[in-house]
């Protein structure tokens, strides 16, 4: 199957594979199996509004400075949705971040082998984790993430992609390595935390392309647009307009890696919303994507409300963005 493309003498990130599109894609619709649900975690820490650290800045990238122009990108209240990166920033305390990672080690008997993006992972932790639910449709948590976008942003209401772990395992040489393929989300609006550190593992490099998705195709080694993300320390905390921006982890090789990967939703912007049914069946199968692409597309009359209502979610409006 043509989902690798011969990458020979490029740089080792850019040796990595692509994840399929066009046909492949649809063959990895066919084939893929429902994601799996584990009993909820008895006993798990409870979350608490505390968690959410204050007085968060980090670095901004613009998505202009990835090559997109401004008529192609989104406009609401006067403000362009333009943000391509921001980050890492530490989003939870450290005590936040200690009990996030219990309950994802905890959830790691329910992860599920794939070959389309990352290897690894489970899907929607939220319907499994009380605390991993509560975390993502926490007012202040929400609020927090909407201003440093500066889009409104809720969970998203396609449910099952909307809270993933990917867990990656060194397991020495000739052993097939955990990674995430070179590809651009179905999803507009990522937050990617890191639950451990460069002194956990070796590789595991959160990689993405500095350039418009349809320039990646030409990317060569040694391309200076091939980027290294900062995110070595455990709780960093990385933003990434997903659908505009090519990114990829490489091989693990030694030790463990965990990252929580939360999808966002602004309802304002639902008509752009980048996600394709392919793109998500290649993950969870024709059967299970049904019900959430109707939850997507169901015609709504109020966008914040309607929407916060499919995500389970407080209402966030472009007010609470100011
Ligand atoms: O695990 C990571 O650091 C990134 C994962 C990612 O890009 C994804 O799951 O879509
Ligand atoms: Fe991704």
């Amino acid at each position: 199957m043509a989902t690798t493309r011969a990458r020979s003498g490029r740089s080792s990130a850019l040796n990595l594979p692509r994840t399929a599109t066009g046909f492949d894609q649809v063959l990895h619709a066919v084939r893929a199996r429902p994601p799996r649900r584990a009993p909820e975690l008895p006993g798990e820490p409870r979350w608490r509004s505390e968690f959410v650290a204050t007085d968060l800045r980090g670095p901004r990238v613009r998505l202009q400075e990835f090559g997109y122009a401004s008529h192609e990108l989104g406009r609401g209240q006067g403000r362009l949705d333009d943000t391509a990166l921001v980050g890492p920033v530490r989003i939870l305390t450290p005590e936040g971040l200690s009990c996030l990672t219990e309950v994802c080690d905890r959830l790691e008997g329910a992860a599920g082998a794939s070959r389309f993006i990352a290897t690894r992972r489970v899907r929607s932790a939220d319907l499994m984790s009380a605390f991993i639910n509560n975390m993502i449709r926490d007012r202040t948590f929400l609020l927090t993430c909407s201003r440093l976008v500066g889009v409104p942003l809720i969970p998203h209401p396609l449910r099952i992609p909307t809270a993933q772990i990917n867990y990656f395992e060194g397991r020495g040489p000739g052993a097939r390595p955990d990674i995430v393929r070179w590809h651009r989300d179905g999803m507009d609006y990522v937050f990617t935390i890191q639950l451990n550190g460069y002194e956990d593992y070796e590789g595991g490099r959160f990689s993405y392309f500095r350039g418009r998705t349809d320039e990646f195709d030409g990317a060569r080694e040694g391309d200076p647009r091939i980027r290294e993300a900062d995110c070595g320390d455990r709780g960093a905390t990385l933003f990434l307009h997903g659908s505009r921006i090519f990114h990829a982890v490489t091989p693990v090789t030694r030790g463990r890696r965990v990252t929580l990967v939360v999808s966002f939703f602004c309802p304002y912007f639902a008509r752009q919303d980048s996600n394709t049914f392919w793109h998500l069946a290649g993950d969870d199968g024709i059967p299970a994507t049904i019900p959430c692409w109707l939850r997507l597309k169901w015609p709504v009359r109020d966008a914040a409300m309607d929407y916060a209502l499919r995500a389970g979610s407080p209402v966030v409006t472009w007010e609470d963005v100011r």
